[in-house]
C-alpha cells in the first residue's frame, strides 16, 4: 500500500485548513506502522484517506494494488469489507448484539461464510472465550476493544487501520490490544497502520512515521519509547 502526493483541505475560503500537504509514503506487507505528530498535524485525515473514509483533493492511494481514489462508492465498500479492518478509539460495537455476533456481523451482512476455527482462535487469543454470549454493556472497555479487534481481523484483511485504539484504555488493556495487532502482523503477515499519541504504544510498531503541518516529518525504525518521545517533543517545539 502506498500514497503519492496526498493533499486534503478541510473547509472553504478563509476557514480552509490544509490538513495534508503532499504526503508520499509506503506501507509494506507484514509491517506495523505507527503515525504520530502534534495535535492537528493531519494524522486522522491521513488514516481516513488511506482507508477510503475521506477522499483526498489530489494524490493517489494504492491499496491491494488498486488506486482507491478512483473507485466508485460501491467498489470502495467492497474493498473495505474484503481487504480492510478498522479499530477506532471508541469501540463502535452494536449494543443489542452478543460478542460473537459483533465479531461476525460484517461477514454475515456480506453473505460470506464465517471461518469458525479462525473465529475461535481469535476469541481465545484475545481472552474473550468466556464472553462470547455477553453483550457489550456487560464488558469492560478493554474487553470491548478486544471485540473490536476481533471484528477487524475476522475476515483476514490485508491491512488494519487503528485510530488511537488504546486511547480509552488503561495500560494493561492497551497492551493486550497491541499484542493482538502485533500478532496479526507477525503471525499473519497483515499490515497495521495505527495513529497514536502514546510513545509506549508506538514502540510496539516496527516503525513510526511523524507528521507535522500535514507533511511527513521523519521516520523512526525499530523505535523505542524514549526516542519517540524525544522526536515528538522536538516536533512540537519546532
Ligand atoms: N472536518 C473538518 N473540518 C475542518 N477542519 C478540519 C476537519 N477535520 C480536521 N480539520 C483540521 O485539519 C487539521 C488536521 O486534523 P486531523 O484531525 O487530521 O489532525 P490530527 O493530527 O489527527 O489531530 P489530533 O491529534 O488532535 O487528533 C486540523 O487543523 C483540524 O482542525
Amino acid at each position: 500500500m502506498w500514497t503519492v502526493g496526498l493533499t486534503k483541505t478541510h473547509g472553504k475560503g478563509p476557514a480552509a485548513v490544509r490538513a495534508l500537504d503532499g504526503v508520499t509514503a509506503s506501507f509494506e506487507r507484514g509491517v506495523f506502522t505507527a503515525v504520530m505528530g502534534p495535535s492537528g498535524s493531519g494524522k486522522s485525515t491521513f488514516l481516513h484517506c488511506l482507508a477510503g473514509l475521506e477522499s483526498p483533493d489530489s494524490g493517489e492511494v494504492v491499496v491491494a494494488g488498486r488506486d482507491i481514489t478512483r473507485m466508485s462508492e460501491k467498489e470502495l465498500t467492497r474493498l473495505r469489507s474484503e481487504a480492510v479492518g478498522f479499530v477506532f478509539q471508541s469501540f463502535h460495537l452494536i449494543p443489542t448484539l452478543t460478542v460473537e455476533e459483533n465479531i461476525t456481523i460484517g461477514q454475515r451482512l456480506s453473505g460470506r461464510p464465517v471461518d469458525s476455527s479462525w473465529r475461535d482462535e481469535l476469541v481465545a487469543f484475545l481472552g474473550l472465550a468466556e464472553r462470547v454470549r455477553h453483550r457489550p454493556s456487560e464488558l469492560s472497555g478493554g474487553q470491548q476493544q478486544r471485540v473490536a479487534v476481533a471484528r477487524a481481523l475476522i475476515h483476514r484483511p490485508v491491512v488494519v487501520f487503528a485510530d488511537e485504539p488504546t486511547g480509552n484504555l488503561d495500560s494493561r488493556s492497551g497492551q493486550r490490544v497491541l499484542d493482538a495487532l502485533r500478532h496479526a502482523v507477525d503471525r499473519n503477515g497483515q499490515s497495521v497502520v495505527m495513529v497514536t499519541h502514546d510513545p509506549v504504544a508506538a514502540a510496539r510498531a516496527d516503525r513510526v512515521l511523524f507528521l507535522r503541518d500535514g507533511r511527513l516529518a521523519g521516520e523512526l525504525v525499530s523505535p523505542d519509547a524514549s526516542a519517540v518521545l524525544e522526536r515528538l517533543k522536538r516536533l512540537e517545539q519546532s
